[in-house]
């Protein structure tokens, strides 16, 4: 469970991104954050990786009050946490097993666990016939297929999307919704971010809006078009 209440956020420069934020999301549900640019959609998120902290409010995360986390023990809560970018944010120099093999060893999995795992993940997202090959080497879609695979090697309760679909087609956008779709499908949360409508006509999921800072639409997706995912 995510629990945000009477939540603010100003930045040291005095920009008000965040007003008054209400919100629960439960854990397994598959959440669309919708908004213009400059909404505060990446703030929420950013709140919710602890990458920010608040001005004000709570957030309860799986149980845990955000803002008495200990520095030093931020990078333990961020183990629930499955990141996927949009611009990727892969290590060009590695390959795809090593992108994702990376996120085992820093959470200092034990070494004869890694192989099996990298591999289990690679081959669900459809790619671990290109594990050799370089970021470079890999098409757009290919590219976020390894991002999620690196997001969710180490089973996180939660994966956040930020515009994660921001530099793909539509074909591949939609491929990358259906995985998003089948990690929900194992109890996972997912919470992804997008500006682009389109996206949101693909799959009826809740869909919340933030507008200037504050959430404007909160909706169990009943007034898009059907779903065809
Ligand atoms: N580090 C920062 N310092 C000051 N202001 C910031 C900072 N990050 C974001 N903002 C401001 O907070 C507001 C919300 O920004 P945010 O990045 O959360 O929007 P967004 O909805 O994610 O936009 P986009 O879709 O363009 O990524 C904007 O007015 C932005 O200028």
């Amino acid at each position: 469970m995510i629990k945000f209440t009477n939540v603010e956020k100003t930045y040291a420069d005095g920009s008000k991104s965040l007003c008054n934020i209400n919100l629960g999301i439960k854990q397994g549900e598959f959440v669309f954050l919708v908004g213009h640019s400059g909404a505060g959609k990446s703030t929420l998120l950013k709140l919710l990786t602890r990458e920010e902290k608040l001005s004000d409010g709570r957030l309860s995360v799986l149980g845990e009050e955000i803002t008495k986390i200990k520095t030093n023990k931020i990078h333990k809560y961020r183990r629930n946490l499955g990141i996927v970018f949009q611009d990727f944010k892969l290590l060009n120099e590695k390959t795809v097993f090593e992108n994702v093999e990376i996120a085992m060893r820093v959470v200092g999995e034990n070494s004869k666990k890694i192989r099996p795992r990298v591999m289990e993940v690679l081959h669900r997202v459809g790619i671990a016939d290109k594990c050799n090959k370089y970021p470079t080497e890999l098409s757009g879609g290919e590219c976020q297929r390894v991002g999620i695979a690196r997001a969710i090697v180490n089973k996180p309760s939660i994966v956040i999307a930020d515009e994660c679909t921001g530099n793909l087609d539509l074909n591949n956008s939609v491929e990358i919704l259906k995985l998003l779709n089948e990690i929900n499908a194992e109890g996972v949360t997912v919470i992804m971010a997008t500006h682009d409508t389109e996206i949101l006509k693909l799959q009826p999921k809740r869909v919340i809006e933030i507008e200037q800072g504050k959430i404007i639409k909160d909706t169990k997706r009943d007034f898009y078009d059907e779903a065809v995912i």
